[in-house]
């Protein structure tokens, strides 16, 4: 049986859900230390670190580069970089990771010679043209016929230009990828939005935090435009912080079996933008009617399951761009939901309409949750499974792209499953 045809039917616990379960490293803050460690000169040791699909796939590309990576244990990579990438040998593949692909698309303009970015099947449907446009006007030369990956850059390990504007209606990861590609050039570079559209903006707070521990200069002259100096990068110790997306599941579980879970982390200590969703996860199950996701897009997934048991209706809104994440999570999400109990999640434009019945908890309404091969979509689906008797997650192993330990930890909190954990 290929992995794709697993299946894993959550068995409702029947108790609240308590103990210990530390959220994995952040996925974000791991991507962003491994390619900075990489394209600075000298030795740095990331902890806490995610090690998961779309680390590796980062960690893999970076080595196929010339940089040094080696892992003494589960949440530790100690990177050593000459200070330039080289060009690999081979195409880099970089699965289904938005981040690795993004970020090292705009690196690869740093290397003297040809990179080609590439993904797997649903990575070759998540747009990069805006990215590819931006590089341009910088002087790259870069191609990418289908405005998705595959995408071949052909750098000279320089940029041309000292000014770009980038359209980051799509995806915040264009403006994180230019701002860190920026700092390896040889001349400042001003990075300015399109308009005023741009995802999770906190993303980019995360992106020029990074910068600033590995010793670049980075500066926010206006609310749409950043300043970078062309300072390179300075290897450095680096300690990163738990996954907050991660950390969604955990206290929805939590409030939804009216449980205890130590996450060993404060919900207000985290620097990143899903943190925000404990507010309103605190306050189930009375939810407010109308949820606001463009600023903690990731943790929406794992909110519209967890408003299916609200006492009230939720209508959310802000996600256009969920459309274009590992799949159409708006999609994924009304279908699901209304898989469980047919109208329960609806689409209304790109909104997402939650009919909230409290009185779901504890029926017998058996669902295969189709996840697109999503960890957001299984993960957040798990949750109904808590609660209600009968539901099946499809192809759980997709957990692997940030949160392999996913199924271990819930069992560890007491939940039993039937079918194997992948
Ligand atoms: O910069 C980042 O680390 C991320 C930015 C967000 O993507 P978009 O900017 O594409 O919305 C988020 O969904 C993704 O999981 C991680
Ligand atoms: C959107 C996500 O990932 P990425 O864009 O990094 O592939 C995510 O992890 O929810």
């Amino acid at each position: 049986m290929s992995n794709a045809d697993q299946k894993l039917t959550i068995l409702p616990p029947g108790h609240p859900l308590e103990g210990r379960v530390s959220p994995p490293g952040s996925k974000s803050i791991t991507n962003r230390a491994l390619l900075l460690a990489g394209l600075a000169k000298g030795t740095s040791r990331l902890t806490g670190a995610l090690k998961s699909d779309d680390t590796r796939y980062m960690a893999d590309a970076l080595r196929a580069m010339g940089v040094t990576i080696s892992e003494p244990d589960d949440t530790t990579f100690v990177v050593t970089g000459t200070g330039k990438l080289l060009p690999p040998e081979k195409p880099l593949f970089l699965g289904n990771a938005g981040t690795a692909t993004r970020f090292l698309t705009a690196a690869a303009a740093l290397v003297d010679g040809t990179v080609v970015v590439d993904g797997d099947q649903h990575m070759r449907k998540r747009p990069i043209a805006p990215l590819v446009t931006a590089l341009r006007a910088l002087g790259v030369t870069v191609e990418a016929e289908t405005g998705c990956p595959p995408v071949t850059v052909s750098g000279s390990g320089d940029f041309g230009a000292d000014r770009v504007t980038i359209d980051a209606g799509l995806s915040s990861q264009y403006v994180s990828a230019l701002l860190m590609a920026a700092a390896g050039g040889t001349r400042p570079v001003n990075i300015e939005l399109a308009g005023e559209e741009i995802g999770a903006r906190g993303y980019i707070d995360l992106t020029v935090a990074a910068m600033h521990a590995f010793g670049a200069e980075v500066s926010q002259v206006s609310p749409s435009i950043w300043q970078v100096a062309p300072t390179g990068y300075r290897a450095t110790d680096y300690v990163i912080e738990p996954d907050a997306s991660a950390a969604t599941y955990l206290w929805a579980a939590e409030v939804l079996t009216g449980g205890s879970i130590d996450l060993g982390v404060a919900a207000t200590s985290f620097s990143q933008p899903d943190a925000k969703s404990y507010e309103v996860i605190a306050r189930f199950p009375h939810m407010p009617a109308i949820i606001d996701g463009s600023q903690m897009q990731d943790a929406v997934p794992t909110l519209a399951v967890l408003a299916a048991f609200n006492e009230t209706p939720v209508r959310f809104t802000g996600l256009a761009n969920l459309r274009v994440k590992e799949c159409d999570r708006v999609r994924a999400l009304s279908t699901g939901l209304s898989n469980i109990r047919p109208g329960l999640g609806i689409e209304e434009g790109d909104d997402l309409l939650v009919a909230s019945d409290p009185k779901l908890a504890g029926q017998t309404l058996p669902a295969d949750i189709d996840t697109f091969a999503d960890h957001r979509i299984a993960m957040s689906f798990a949750l109904a499974g808590l609660k209600i008797n009968g539901i099946t997650i499809l192809d759980p192993g997709c957990v692997a792209k940030t949160y392999p330990r996913y199924w271990d930890e819930l069992a560890s909190l007491g939940v039993d499953f039937e079918g194997d954990r992948p």
